[in-house]
């Protein structure tokens, strides 16, 4: 549904023009085949059988393959392939520096990356180190950039661990220098968010943004921990908000009392439509509950997680949404608006994006394109 008189149905190449945010895309899962092939020559890890002589084009479908699995914890095996790579400065920083390039190529203007950085201290760095190259590499990519391009870190804990107070405070320590939040990862069930309260009660003390994976593998109660015991801001993925929505054959919607309260609080979802299909949480794009959220006016934003794994980028994410959904221009520039309004960066900075670089940048694909978002 869209909000313009005439919608306009963007071709692919619109789509690649049109300036994007994203909100939830991790750094572990965004590497370029050929750079995990080097980088695994460089420090001796053994990638999958054959990886290193089929090539770069064979590596990238060991990761779409592997990661197509049906269920969250395998896909999450593959990530053992990234993280063994990513043990030192310089090949975070190379990891930094390449991922940001790749958003530059996909038409995004703000981005928030997340990783854990307690992945990264298997060879003697620090905790602090492992967020300094990864900065270096971010800010190494946004001055060489030929347009502009805002790019902030997300520092994540592993929810199976027992890291996330130390990793809320190095969010909090850096707050200045490049992150903007705090996240918890990894296998949802069994790990409710609310083992993690001391972190996010901590957070909230500080006055920080925090975004927590649930309802992705694991279903409502997880979403309402989030959000009424931890004080999420947003929801990483969120996507089983549908079990709370009822359609009659009639087509009549009637929302949950949790359903209701992240709509009404306009709780920002973090909605990632092909990593999803990937896991097993929904069986198709065109079944994906997307569609439904956003005609029902849910904070809906559009997300990759994973770029390797889910072997996606915005640009065949919003691509793939047109396709299933008929969503138009319009509806493109509604969903990157809600994630600019989501984002973790000051008011006004979100405000000038908004108005200078987003709609802009959507006008120009289409003048006629109503000026009123929803
Ligand atoms: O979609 C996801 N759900 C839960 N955990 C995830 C997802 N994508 C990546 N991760 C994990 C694997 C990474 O090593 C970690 C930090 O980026 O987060
Ligand atoms: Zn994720």
């Amino acid at each position: 549904m869209s909000a313009a008189s005439e919608p306009t149905v963007p071709t692919p190449a619109q789509v690649r023009r049109a300036p994007k945010v994203v909100l939830h895309d991790h750094l572990d899962g965004g590497l370029r085949p050929a750079t995990v092939l080097e980088l695994a020559a460089e420090c001796g890890h053994e990638l999958p059988p054959g990886s290193t002589e089929r090539g770069a084009e064979s590596l990238a479908d060991w990761f779409a393959t592997a990661a197509d699995s049906g269920s969250l914890e395998r896909y999450l095996e593959t990530f053992a392939h990234t993280v063994a790579v990513m043990q030192t400065a310089p090949a975070l920083r190379r990891v930094a520096r390449e991922f940001v390039e790749d958003l530059l190529d996909d038409g995004v203007v703000y981005a928030e990356v997340r990783y854990a950085p307690e992945l990264f201290v298997e060879q003697g760095l620090s905790l602090d180190d492992v967020v300094a190259a990864v900065q270096e590499g971010f800010d190494e990519a946004v001055a060489a950039a030929e347009r502009g391009i805002v790019v902030r870190q997300l520092l994540t804990a592993m929810r199976h661990q027992a890291r996330s107070r130390e990793i809320a405070e190095l969010a909090v320590a850096w707050r200045d220098r490049g992150v903007a939040g705090f996240d918890i990862a990894g296998a949802e069930a069994g790990n409710p968010p609310t083992r993690h309260l001391d972190a996010f009660d901590y957070l909230r003390r500080e006055n920080a943004h925090f975004t927590i994976h649930a309802g992705e593998a694991f279903g409502l109660p997880s979403i309402w921990e989030a959000l009424q015991w931890c004080g999420a801001d947003r929801l990483g993925h969120g996507v089983r908000i549908i079990d709370d929505i009822t359609v009659a054959e009639d087509g009549s919607v009637t929302l949950g009392r949790l359903a209701a309260y992240v709509r009404d609080k306009r709780i920002p979802l973090e909605l990632c439509p092909a990593s999803n299909v990937q896991t097993g949480a929904v069986a198709s794009i065109a079944e994906h509950p997307i569609g439904l959220l956003n005609d029902l006016r849910f904070r809906v934003t559009v997300n990759t997680d994973n770029r390797l794994m889910s072997r996606t980028s915005m640009t065949a994410e919003m691509c793939s949404l047109v396709e299933a959904f008929g969503w138009t221009l319009a509806d493109l520039r509604r969903v990157t608006v809600n994630a600019m309004k989501s984002a973790f960066l000051p008011f006004d900075e979100r405000l000038a994006l908004i108005d200078e670089v987003v709609k802009p940048g959507y006008a120009a694909l289409d003048p006629t394109l109503d000026d009123a978002v929803r």
